[in-house]
């Protein structure tokens, strides 16, 4: 599913972000990435969701290349990829329920059924109140889990979730968790980039740890992967 041999990466002609980092997430599996503030778990997700390009090393995709992928393949790829990062992109002039639905009405999917599945998912991330609400409208950790849940709602191939709960208290914390399982357990790749060692112990899923490329000189990146 994702693969990287021997990744690093670096902004222009900046430090190294990242060092000489091999892993490889099979099909189904559940990972978190951790690492202190500036470790890299931004950038890594990024070159997951086909931002970047390694600066040395490989790194595949869905059994690709991505430095060989052309931009009509990065769109295709994209599509399979659920996101959820920090700018959360939602459309201000879309309600919380329009933007969840929006991933699927590109799938030519709608209506009322459709409508009442995505209002289930929002109750369940705590916005049964803000169905109607648009974003501006909508507190940070709100508009993040209208993010999570459009990120969600059209069952991805691979979500890619950089600190998702981390604009919410300790309850809503384990719900987002528990819904992270739940599509999971239906097939999807996880990857969650965390700063909580809190909830990496307590879900026990395979840690990609982050040491920070050239801060970690000499100390090559401590990981277990599954
Ligand atoms: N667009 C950019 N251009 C140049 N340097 C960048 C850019 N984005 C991030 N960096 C640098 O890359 C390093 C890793 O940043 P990154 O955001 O990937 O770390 P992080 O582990 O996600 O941090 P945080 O937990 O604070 O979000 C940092 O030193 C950061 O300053």
């Amino acid at each position: 599913m994702v693969r990287f041999d021997n990744v690093s990466f670096q902004y222009g002609t900046g430090h190294h972000v990242l060092r000489d980092l091999s892993f490889h997430l099979q099909p189904g599996s559940f990972h978190f990435v951790s690492g202190a503030s500036g470790a890299g778990k931004t950038s890594l997700l990024q070159l997951m969701y086909l931002w970047h390009k390694p600066s040395d090393g490989r790194v595949s995709l869905f059994g690709k290349d991505i430095a060989q992928l052309t931009r009509r393949d990065k769109t295709l790829l994209r599509r399979r990829i659920g996101v959820v990062f920090q700018d959360f992109r939602l459309l201000d002039h879309l309600t919380a329920l329009e933007n969840v639905e929006l991933p699927l009405r590109v799938q030519g999917k709608g209506g009322t059924s459709v409508s009442e599945h995505v209002a289930e998912l929002l109750a369940w991330v705590g916005l049964g109140e803000h169905l109607h609400a648009y974003p501006p409208t909508l507190s940070g950790g709100q508009q993040q889990r209208v993010a999570i849940a459009r990120a969600v709602i059209g069952r991805p191939s691979l979500l890619l979730a950089d600190e998702p709960t981390g604009n919410v208290d300790d309850r809503l914390a384990l719900r987002l968790l528990y819904l992270f399982e739940e599509l999971n357990k239906m097939g999807t790749t996880v990857v969650i980039a965390t700063h909580s060692e809190q909830l990496v112990q307590r879900f026990q899923h395979p840690v990609i740890r982050l040491a920070g490329g050239d801060s970690a000189a000499g100390d090559p990146p401590r990981q277990r992967h599954g």
